[in-house]
């Protein structure tokens, strides 16, 4: 059988989705979560002409350098000045206090001498000077925040400058996650002769989380049809999004999982990709359950959840930026040609101080049981099915692990 292109296999997961609900939660809860809006500002900012700078307020034309003004109040930020400002007069002001009717500009008051109630301009001022003029921020109505955009620190800060004390967000994709596998324990238990550690849970939850979701997380089943079959039913009963699978995706006599899902009412999307390493990788539909059986080798199933998770989970909070984004980037050493699968070797930047497109060595061994590896890479270097042996400076593709914040 074909094996199904790595291109081909995420828009067939893409394809299925139908984007979240949405929710209103409390501005201060809100980094992290994906606007389900646009937010038009609320307000104008500044909503008044605002002083920049503490010192005068002044008519520029009155306040040439040697001219001696008559000082008659005060503006500060939240206490403006009532009157309004004549000819020959100044206004002593400080930073973002309203600028007065009639003043037209501020000289900073390292620029005046002070003597009671008389100020001597020592620098002429110029109209306009250190005034933020009304609506130099932003304007009531004009739309500011994008739907679809995943609310980092500084779109807190202008949502709350437009006056939101709650956005729209999508709900959060809950997406349960079921380690498979006779030989795995938990993390501090006792290991067996035969056993190894689960490592997988623990990195697929983290991405899940760092891409918004929820966990719920389903432990550990063994090799058999009965608890498989219980925790695909959990799953269902608890409504997720999304069931993660890990390990007993590929062929050998004890690799159940395609079946166990089978059983419970799933239909098939797609099993086995051309794809390096991921190769077993299962997606289909149980429900309104979109199901990803993630091959068990670690670097596998970590590699199939940056590729296919990632994307689902952008794709299910409609983000704007779905895609895991690429760069360009060239070999420093020799790597030899690609058989049929596309692979995602990992790789690590060369520190050399040299500008231009970061230079990447592929780690040896590329084995998928490698965590350590894994840990170490800075990069994923994506090599097209068949393509030819690369020489040191040849271009090619990656994703960058590290900006990418897996
Ligand atoms: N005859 C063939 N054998 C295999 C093929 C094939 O095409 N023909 N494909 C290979 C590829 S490629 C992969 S990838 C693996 C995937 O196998 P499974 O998805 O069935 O995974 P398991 O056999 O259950 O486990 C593989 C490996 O990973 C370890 N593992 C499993 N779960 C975890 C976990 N949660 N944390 C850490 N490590 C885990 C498990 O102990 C095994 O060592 O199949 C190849 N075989
Ligand atoms: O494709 Mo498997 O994922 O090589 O190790």
């Amino acid at each position: 059988m074909a094996l199904l292109p790595v291109a081909d296999a995420l828009a067939q997961i893409l394809s299925g989705v139908t984007v979240l609900t949405e929710e209103q939660v409390p501005l201060g809860t809100a980094r992290g979560r994906v606007l389900a809006a646009s937010l038009p500002a609320l307000r104008t900012q500044p909503g008044f002409d605002a002083s920049a700078m503490d010192g005068y307020a002044v008519r520029a034309q009155d306040a040439v350098a040697g001219a001696c003004l008559t000082l008659i109040g005060e503006s500060a930020a939240g206490h403006g000045f009532d009157g309004r400002l004549g000819p020959g007069e100044a206004i002593r002001i400080f930073t973002g206090a309203p600028v007065p009717d009639g003043a037209d500009a501020v000289v900073i008051q390292e620029n005046t001498r002070r003597e009671g109630d008389r100020v001597t301009i020592e620098m002429g001022a110029v109209a306009g000077r250190n005034i933020r003029r009304r609506g130099l921020d932003f304007i009531e109505g004009a739309a500011s925040l994008a739907a679809g955009s995943l609310l980092g620190p500084r779109d807190m800060a202008l949502a709350a400058a437009m006056n939101y004390p709650a956005v729209p967000v999508r709900r959060r994709p809950k997406v349960a996650i079921l380690a498979t596998g006779d030989e795995l324990v938990l993390p501090g238990e006792a290991v067996g002769r035969d056993q190894i550690v689960t490592s997988n849970s623990f990195a697929l939850a983290a991405l899940v989380e760092a891409e918004g979701g929820e966990v719920l997380d389903l432990g550990i089943a063994p090799d058999d049809f009965p608890a498989l079959e219980a925790a695909i039913r959990r799953a269902r009963d608890e409504r997720v999004d999304v069931l993660i699978t890990i390990g007993g995706a590929s062929v050998g006599d004890h690799d159940l999982i395609q079946t166990a899902l089978t059983r419970e009412g799933m239909t098939l999307g797609f099993w086995k990709i051309a794809m390096r390493p991921g190769k077993p990788l299962l997606h289909g539909r149980l429900q309104g359950m979109h199901i990803l059986g993630l091959p068990g080798n670690p670097v596998s199933a970590v590699v199939c959840g940056i590729l296919f998770l990632a994307p689902l989970l952008r794709a299910l909070l409609g983000r704007i930026d779905a895609a895991v984004p690429r760069r360009r980037a060239v070999f420093a050493t020799a790597w030899p040609a690609n058989d049929l699968r596309e692979d995602y070797l990992r790789a690590r930047f060369v520190a050399d101080g040299e500008s231009g497109p970061p230079r990447v060595v592929p780690s040896t061994p590329q084995d998928s049981s490698l965590v350590g590896v894994l840990q170490q890479a800075d990069c994923l270097v994506i090599r097209p099915p068949h393509a030819p042996a690369a020489k040191a400076g040849d271009a090619c593709e990656i994703i960058d692990l590290r900006a990418a914040g897996y």
